[in-house]
């Protein structure tokens, strides 16, 4: 089916999956989507390989970990979180230098937690791993003062978006 990007989500500097000037990150942008999902777009590089040509487990999970956490955005722009549990399972490997379509959504949110799950979408379709992971939420002003970021941690994506995308 084919969806209408509604929004594109921010991005930070030096974040490992979508960070703008870290030259090991996966450089993910995320479309949030008229159905009221989540889509992320990233293209793995040999940086991010375990066996030869195949991506690696933990670099898969860090793009649902994030992908999930994000989706919570779409129906609470100011809602952030840690991750305190994550579940994945792999079902089919991931290629390295082939873009790779990550989809979630928000299945639980409450006052203290928020919890989401995630599929990664290979080009023909398949799903390659699913996610499942609980968040806590913490706002973005503790979470800049327990961690020292600044303004880098939230900058506008100044990258082309897509009108629509597909899956
Ligand atoms: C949002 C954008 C996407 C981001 C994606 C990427 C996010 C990340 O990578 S974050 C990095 C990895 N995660 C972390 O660093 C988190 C590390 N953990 C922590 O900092 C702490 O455990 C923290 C802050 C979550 C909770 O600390 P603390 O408040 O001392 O714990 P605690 O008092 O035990 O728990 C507070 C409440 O949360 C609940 N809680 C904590 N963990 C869980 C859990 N796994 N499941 C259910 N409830 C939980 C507790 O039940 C408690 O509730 P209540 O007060 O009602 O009893």
């Amino acid at each position: 089916m084919k969806y209408k990007v509604k929004n594109k989500q921010k991005i930070s500097k030096y974040c490992f999956v979508c960070g703008t000037d870290n030259k090991e990150s996966l450089h993910t942008k995320f479309y949030e989507l008229e159905n009221g999902e989540l889509m992320s777009v990233s293209t793995p590089t040999p940086t991010h390989q375990s066996y030869p040509d195949r991506v690696h487990g933990g670099v898969i999970s860090s793009v649902l970990d994030e992908i999930i956490g994000r989706a919570i955005m779409i129906e609470e722009p100011d809602a952030w979180g840690v991750t305190v549990e994550l579940n994945i399972k792999y079902k089919k490997p991931v290629p390295i230098d082939k873009p790779i379509k990550c989809i979630a959504r928000t299945t639980r949110n409450t006052r203290l937690l928020f919890e989401g799950t995630g599929e990664i979408i290979l080009e023909d379709g398949s799903i390659a791993a699913t996610g499942h992971a609980k968040y806590y939420k913490m706002s973005l002003e503790k979470l800049a003062k327990e961690t020292g970021a600044d303004d880098t941690l939230m900058m506008d994506d100044l990258s082309q978006a897509p009108e629509e995308v597909e899956y």
